[in-house]
């Protein structure tokens, strides 16, 4: 079978890797997420992640009880450092090449973001990890993925959460929702669905980057979405 994706940014959800634990990183999440990404190097595709932070510490939440928010934005960012960090450990562990690299620079930790090396590193088989979201506060890692996504030239960007697509509302909070199977940039926008922010929706409607959001705990998604199944909702600008 052809694969419809050769090079794919995989939005993972820090929020998802809390597991059943009400905070912070289970191990076996980690490793769920690390076979699937091996999943894809083993099928020859070029994969990207870009890891939230919501499972440590999000910028918007800490505002709302007296952090102030861009020192919490830069909380944020560095959780998500965190995540990448276990993230690259439990996948050097189970024998995957791997790049951490980073927005804001801590070199001891992780490379200094530079475009043509990160391509590098995909063309050479190694999983690029790119943590501490865009580097700026007032953003998400959702907009970090869309914005690596169409500087790496990604095929694709595939949102792996813990819904399986995008709904008319928040399924979680309301149960009569209905799943979109496909939808354009600007319904999603002119909706206000909230399952990507704004900004990450619009750098892909100027770019013409798909966007497939997916729910991440069921294993075979990532498998069949290569291979150009229908799974989760399919976002274009067609
Ligand atoms: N229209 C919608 N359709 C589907 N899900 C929606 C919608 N609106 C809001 N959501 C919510 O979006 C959540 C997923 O997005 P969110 O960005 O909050 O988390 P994440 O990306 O999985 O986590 P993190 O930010 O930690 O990476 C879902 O769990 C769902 O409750
Ligand atoms: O570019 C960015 C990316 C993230 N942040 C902050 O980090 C947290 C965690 O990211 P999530 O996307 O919510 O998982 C986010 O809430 C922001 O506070 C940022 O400032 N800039």
């Amino acid at each position: 079978m052809s694969l419809k994706y050769r090079r794919v940014m995989l939005k993972l959800s820090g929020e998802t890797l809390m597991g059943n634990q009400q905070y912070g990183i289970d191990p076996q999440m980690l490793v769920y997420y690390t076979q699937q990404i091996r999943g894809l190097v083993d099928m020859g595709v070029e994969v990207a992640v870009v890891i939230g932070g919501g499972n440590i510490f999000r910028g918007l939440s800490a505002a709302e009880s007296g952090v102030e928010r861009t020192q919490g934005d830069y909380m944020g960012m560095l959780a998500t450092v965190i995540n990448g960090m276990a993230l690259q450990s439990m996948m050097e562990t189970h024998g995957v090449f791997t790049r951490l690299i980073s927005a804001i620079e801590m070199q001891q930790i992780a490379e200094p973001y530079i475009r043509r090396r990160a391509v590098r590193h995909l063309e050479k088989g190694r999983v690029v990890i790119f943590s501490a979201g865009t580097g700026n506060p007032y953003f998400t890692t959702d907009t970090a993925a869309a914005l690596r996504a169409n500087e790496i030239k990604a095929d694709v960007l595939l949102k792996g959460t813990r819904v399986d697509g995008i709904y008319t509302a928040d399924p979680e909070k309301d149960p009569t929702a209905t799943k979109y199977e496909k939808l354009s940039f600007k319904e999603a926008m002119i909706k206000g669905l909230r399952i990507l922010d704004q900004a990450a929706f619009a750098l892909c409607d100027d770019n013409n980057l798909p966007v497939i959001v997916f729910d991440i705990n069921n294993p075979d998604n990532l498998k069949k979405i290569i291979y150009g199944e229908a799974v989760g909702t399919l976002v274009t600008n067609g």
